[in-house]
């Protein structure tokens, strides 16, 4: 598979969803992390964005709910190159009425390499990581020599 890269600044675009269940934790972890989210530019799913601006009084850009499509929505700003970190509290004990969606974005975020964080304490590591304030230059793969290739 050939390569090539996407420079991510310092100010990073961080999404933030979260199931139900995981929503207190999420609130959580925005509220002990309040210092460092401020610092970059976040979005999130319709409730999930809603439930941290009112705890938190973080700017969360607030997308469709996510079983309305704002899972979708996420998915589709990382394929435009507009999202850097995905923190997604997903419920492992429940279902869900837009599983597809849910499944969708895990590959579409695992596809354009955005580190995902699905629990609080990847989340602590990847906000505390040393290319969180750096510029970082993320493999992308190389869509050019995909469309070319044989088939
Ligand atoms: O369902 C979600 C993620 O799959 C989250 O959506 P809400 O933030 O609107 O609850």
């Amino acid at each position: 598979m050939a390569y090539e890269t996407q420079r991510l600044e310092i100010k990073k675009r961080i999404a933030l969803i979260a199931h139900d269940s995981r929503k207190s934790d999420m609130i959580q972890w925005c509220t002990e992390h309040h210092g460092e989210l401020c610092q970059h530019v976040l979005y999130g799913t319709g409730t999930t964005a809603k439930l941290i601006v009112e705890a938190t009084k973080l700017p969360v850009q607030g997308l469709k709910s996510g079983p309305l499509g704002g899972d979708q929505q996420i998915g589709s700003k990382i394929v435009e190159g507009d999202v850097d970190f995905m923190i997604f509290f997903w419920d492992p004990l429940s279902l869900h009425p837009h599983d597809p969606d849910v499944k969708a974005l895990l590959r579409i975020a695992t596809l354009y390499n955005i580190p995902i964080a699905t629990n609080i304490s990847t989340a602590d590591f990847l906000l505390n990581s040393l290319y969180m304030n750096k510029v970082y230059e993320r493999k992308l793969i190389n869509f050019d020599s995909y469309l070319n290739r044989k088939i």
